[in-house]
């Protein structure tokens, strides 16, 4: 999400939340992620593997907000101009995260590809701020006797403040259970073809929306979600993966240099400097210093559209270029496109020959 920065002294998402929060449901509610079991569930056999999707995890009501706040932000209490202002966000797409519906969806598809592989896999769903946690996913996985599984996280890029916080989630709750699962781990998929195609594919469709007498001069950002500066300095693969995905895409997609560039988004708000340009910053930036008034926008390391996307750039970005008279196109998400789903079942099954 973006600015104003509050004086809150956080450290990002470095400590674990000691009070969970627990959702409350009642008869007129219904989660698009119910049960961490998603699909066919048979009986488990020796050869059974579980693949344990996560995702980021989403509120799907308002009422949730606090909740699903007190996770992200570690148990740190959230002021109440924050948590008034994510509502708003949240509000202004429809009151609900549209990110455990699409989460649902990526898994349904993605488990009907590997089908063909005649491998013997079952899908559990587990969220890193919300229900269905991922604690659950690893306890039902337990309590059904998967004994090897595949954990991957819907976001092909790694880093320590994301991918291993997930990672690091799956190894305290076996240890919480006392359960044993032989897990192995899908680290990234940043320079996967079938991404990197998906991606492509996506800035060709921004640019075709231009008139094509136009379109040579429509100039392509590309952007992720920020992180403090501190944590690249101290390290983390994060930006540069983000940049080889970058070069890929647009070399894929036949940009020229001058047709493309580079910018952060969705900043948190702890005092400390975040990884820069922020879009909503570059995109002045570019008009006033190449002259660009026309853009195609997309989030590369985001698999589907959530409240990062469809706040961050489809209001809030979008009102900057109104604002400086650019047209600003922003082709939607991956969500379920085929070649996309085709690389989470690839790079699933060939991680599933890595157990014993
Ligand atoms: C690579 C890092 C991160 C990804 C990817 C990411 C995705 C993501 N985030 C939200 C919603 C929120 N994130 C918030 C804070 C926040 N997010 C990250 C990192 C990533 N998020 C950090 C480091 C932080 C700061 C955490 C802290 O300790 O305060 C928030 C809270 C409010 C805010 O700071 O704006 C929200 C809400 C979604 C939906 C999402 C997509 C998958
Ligand atoms: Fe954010
Ligand atoms: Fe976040």
């Amino acid at each position: 999400m973006t600015k104003p920065h509050t004086t809150d002294t956080q450290d990002t998402e470095t400590a674990v939340n000691p009070y969970p929060p627990v959702r409350i449901v009642n008869d007129s509610f219904a989660p698009s992620l119910p049960s961490t079991r998603i699909g066919e569930h048979g009986p488990v056999t020796e050869g059974t593997i579980g693949i344990l999707f996560m995702a980021y995890g989403g509120p799907e009501s308002l009422d949730e907000m606090p909740g699903y706040l007190a996770d992200i932000r570690s148990g740190r209490p959230t002021y109440a101009e924050v948590l008034e202002e994510i509502s708003g966000n949240y509000e202004a797409i429809g009151g609900k995260s549209p990110l455990p519906e699409f989460t649902r969806a990526q898994i349904e598809a993605t488990m009907t590809q590997l089908s063909t592989t005649g491998g013997d896999y079952r899908a559990y769903a587990g969220m890193r701020h919300w229900s269905p946690w991922i604690e659950d996913a690893v306890r039902d996985m337990l309590d059904d006797g998967i004994q090897r599984a595949v954990a991957i996280v819907l976001a092909p890029h790694y880093s320590k403040l994301s991918v291993e916080k997930y990672q690091k989630k799956i190894k305290a709750a076996l240890e919480m259970y006392h359960g044993q699962i032989e897990f192995v781990f899908v680290n990234e998929y940043h320079t996967e073809p079938g991404y990197i195609t998906a991606m492509a594919d996506r800035v060709r469709m921004g640019i075709q929306e231009f008139p094509e007498a136009d379109r040579d001069s429509v100039h392509t950002v590309l952007s992720a979600h920020s992180l403090p500066v501190r944590v690249i300095r101290e390290g983390d693969p994060y930006a540069d993966q983000l940049l080889e995905s970058a070069r890929l895409i647009a070399a894929q997609a036949g940009l020229r240099d001058d047709q493309w560039s580079w910018s952060y988004q969705s900043e948190g708000r702890s005092p400390e400097p975040w990884l820069g340009p922020q879009l909503e910053d570059w995109l002045p930036q570019l008009k006033a210093e190449r002259g660009v008034d026309k853009v195609v926008s997309i989030a590369i390391g985001f698999v589907s559209d959530h409240v990062e996307i469809l706040f961050d750039i489809d209001i809030e970005a979008q009102k900057v270029a109104r604002e400086i008279g650019m047209t600003l196109v922003r082709p939607p998400a991956l969500n379920t496109d085929p070649l996309f789903i085709g690389t989470l079942a690839s790079v699933i099954h060939s991680k599933a020959q890595e157990l014993a």
